[in-house]
């Protein structure tokens, strides 16, 4: 698979419909940059955005723009009910130990719910790459429900709290991130921890992930779960196993991908920076 770069980001899919997002824009990262990093607004370039961002939402058109904000407004709920009941169960019992029985219906609903993501790219409605978004989506709605949901003896693990608290906090920023922009209102610090938290949190959910995978394993083999032997009338067969270990296998060429692609994303909207990469 070669790399995903800025161009493919931005072409895979559908012709990109720009945004109202005026501060995290392409044309207008350069003057946000500098202006942020003097601790100054300029009016000039201010009214520049705001001008930029009216025709974006013109463009955009009303029906999608109100759902987005809908959208985005219900899942940085959602993601914040789950952190508040996490925090009060760990304050509560003083264990990690039944919180995720305690959070799992709130958690699938809204991980569930997310798989729109990958339709509001196809529709051109946000101007995210298709594939960038169907492995992150799909690697959630994998750990989810084909592993924590399906495998109850790891439910308790540590590891699952780890990757538990990584996408919490992620996104609550990041859906927070785009109902302030959409609203034209995008506090600096929203947009600071959007694009610096996942440098640690993105290793961190991925290792408890990984970590989860591996608890499973022995459980897998032992139950032989979603698996198909043979002789079958259909002559096929599909060992879950194996199928874990060739998943686990994917995230050393996928995860860096995702990684670089948000560093990109970062060099561009904190730092102005246009970054033209080489298609593979
Ligand atoms: C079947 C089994 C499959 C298994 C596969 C296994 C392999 C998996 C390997 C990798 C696994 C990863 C697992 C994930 C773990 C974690 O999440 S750990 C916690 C830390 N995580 C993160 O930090 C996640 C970071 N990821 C993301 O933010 C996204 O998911 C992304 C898709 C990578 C983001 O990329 P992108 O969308 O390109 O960045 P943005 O800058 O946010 O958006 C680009 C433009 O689109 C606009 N936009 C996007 N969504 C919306 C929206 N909902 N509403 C409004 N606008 C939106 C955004 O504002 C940008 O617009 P412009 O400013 O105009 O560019």
């Amino acid at each position: 698979m070669g790399r995903w770069t800025e161009a493919e980001a931005r072409s895979a899919g559908p012709p990109p419909t720009p945004l109202p997002l005026s501060s995290t824009s392409p044309g207008c990262a350069a003057t946000m940059a500098s202006s942020e990093e003097d601790g100054t607004n300029g009016g000039a370039s201010e009214a520049g955005e705001e001008k930029e961002a009216t025709s974006k939402r013109r463009r955009l058109g009303f029906l999608a723009t109100a759902w987005l904000t809908f959208y985005n407004i219900a899942m940085t709920a959602g993601w914040l009910v789950l952190a508040i009941a996490m925090v009060r169960f760990y304050m509560e019992k003083g264990t990690h130990r039944g919180l995720y029985k305690s959070i799992q219906k709130t958690l699938k609903f809204f991980q569930t719910f997310a798989l729109l993501e990958i339709v509001h790219c196809l529709i051109g409605i946000v101007p995210t790459s298709v594939l960038v978004t169907g492995v992150q989506v799909s690697s959630r709605i994998f750990m989810v429900w084909l592993i924590t949901h399906s495998i109850k003896p790891i439910q308790n693990e540590e590891s699952v709290v780890l990757f538990l608290v990584s996408w919490t906090v992620t996104e609550i920023t990041r859906y927070s991130f785009y109902t302030f922009s959409l609203l034209d209102h995008l506090p600096y610090f929203i947009k600071w921890a959007r694009y610096n938290f996942f440098i640690i949190l993105y290793p961190v959910g991925v290792a408890g992930e990984l970590l989860t995978i591996y608890a499973a394993l022995p459980y897998v083999k032992k139950s032989g779960m979603f698996s198909i032997r043979l002789p079958n009338k259909y002559n096929v067969s599909f060992d879950y196993y194996y199928f874990l270990l060739i998943t686990m296998a994917s995230y050393i060429p996928l995860f860096p991908q995702l990684y670089f692609h948000m560093l990109r994303q970062r060099r561009k909207v904190l730092h102005g920076e246009v970054v033209v990469e080489k298609d593979d």
